[in-house]
């Protein structure tokens, strides 16, 4: 079935809409440092507010506990917000308490606000369906129609992206529609060699979309995070490395899985190991099966992939046809670990096929580090949403808009 687009819920002038987005953007010391999410939000919201809309735009940031937490606040994206539409944006400080309830009804027509952040509320993220449904309930008070324009979150059952869509006559907005253009052209017939490239610090989100990418795709890269819990499944020590020992056998299936597949899994042979976290840190590069045999013994983390790994990252990007990344292959925030990430996302800007990265932190690395986003086939707003959509997976929030 198609999914249901804007167009299908008729006018909206004068009509009251909730809209999904996904305003998960990085923030340091409470100022965004990268506002790609919300640009990207403005095109449904300028065709809303156009119609004569009243607007009610919902989203979360970070990973609060369900309760509220300053640091996660959604004021800074509203203030920002404003600037980009180059209009007044109202801002409720609760998401379905009194101040949203109040700034919503004193809404007119062609008029915007943003509610607090989602998942200041547990039944947001509840793993209980019932408290997702209340939950839900709650927020569908505030609309006469729902549009869910937040690709990042599409691959989440959680209340205002699965069950919201269930009560509101609802539609996919203009962001979740170019998404999904792009990527249908890498699920339908990629251009080969077709190569993934997986990084960043969901590890445990991401390495579950392996075995279901194996079969798709001819190369693997692995860095970031995500590439200790390969050393370690190898054998190897990996000091106070980012580590998910749960998932070694998993890891170890898939590198059997790849043997016989013909797929090529490629692991980094050097590493930038530090002696802490952070930019002061005395840091060297230290080949990927010797972690522990530098000054700083076991307590070494390593924080990129080392030099020879990224060059040799590079020349696999470079002859492939389609690429997909998803995942800094280092702590890009920090100086001196963003050199793997650099030469990655320069290999990417110069490949002749089809490249597409995908992420928040991905997309906001590569602007971080001077790229163009015309440098690139496109840059997605979701990395776990378009990795999963990659493997072939139904994703809850675009079922429930009728895809
Ligand atoms: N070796 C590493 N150790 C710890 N964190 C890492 C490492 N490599 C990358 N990261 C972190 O991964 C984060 C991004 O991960 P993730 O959220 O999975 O990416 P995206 O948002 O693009 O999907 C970045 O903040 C980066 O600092
Ligand atoms: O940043 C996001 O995903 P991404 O890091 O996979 O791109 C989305 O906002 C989803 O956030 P979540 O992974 O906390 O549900």
């Amino acid at each position: 079935m198609p999914l249901r687009t804007l167009e299908s819920l008729g006018s909206l002038a004068g009509k009251r809409v909730v809209v999904r987005c996904d305003l998960n953007v990085p923030l340091k010391d409470g100022v965004i440092t990268d506002d790609g999410r919300v640009r990207a939000s403005l095109p449904t919201l300028n065709t809303l507010l156009n119609q004569g809309a009243r607007v009610v735009v919902v989203s979360h940031l970070g990973r609060p506990d369900g309760a509220p937490d300053a640091q996660y606040s959604l004021a800074p994206v509203a203030q920002r917000l404003s600037e980009l539409l180059g209009s007044e944006v109202a801002f409720a400080s609760d998401t379905v308490g009194e101040s949203a309830t109040d700034a919503v009804s004193q809404l007119s027509d062609g008029q915007i606000v943003v509610l607090e952040n989602l998942r200041f509320n547990p039944g947001e993220t509840s793993k209980v369906d019932a408290e997702r449904a209340e939950f839900a309930e709650k927020l569908a008070q505030y609309g006469d129609a729902f549009v869910s324009d937040g690709f990042g979150v599409v691959h989440r059952k959680q209340a205002s992206v699965y069950e919201l869509a269930q009560i509101l006559p609802s539609a996919a907005g203009e962001l979740i529609s170019t998404e999904l253009d792009v990527l249908d052209r890498l699920t339908e017939s990629p251009e080969r060699p077709y190569t993934v490239v997986l990084g960043g610090s969901k590890v445990s989100d991401k390495l579950g979309v392996i075995g279901h990418l194996l079969p798709r795709v001819n190369t693997l890269l692995i860095g970031g995070g995500m590439l200790f819990t390969f050393l370690a499944a190898q054998g190897h020590k990996v000091g106070s490395s980012l580590l998910e020992a749960d998932q070694i056998e998993t890891v170890k299936n898939y590198l059997t899985e790849a043997d016989k597949l013909g797929v090529e899994i490629i692991l980094p042979t050097d590493v930038v190991v530090a002696s802490k976290f952070g930019a002061d840190a005395e840091h060297v590069v230290q080949s990927a099966d010797a972690i522990e045999d530098t000054p700083f013994g076991s307590s070494g983390l390593g924080l990129d992939i080392g030099p020879e790994t990224a060059e040799r990252f590079a020349g696999v990007i470079a002859s492939s046809k389609t690429v997909f990344w998803n995942g800094p292959m280092g702590v890009f925030e920090l100086e001196p670990f963003a050199a793997g990430t650099k030469t990655v996302a320069q290999a990417l800007t110069e490949t002749d096929g089809l490249s597409v990265v995908g992420g928040g932190d991905s997309a906001a690395a590569v602007r971080a580090l001077g790229f163009e986003d015309a440098q690139f086939g496109h840059i997605s707003t979701g990395g776990g949403a378009s990795l999963e959509f990659l493997e072939g997976k139904r994703l809850p929030g675009l079922e429930v808009l009728g895809w």
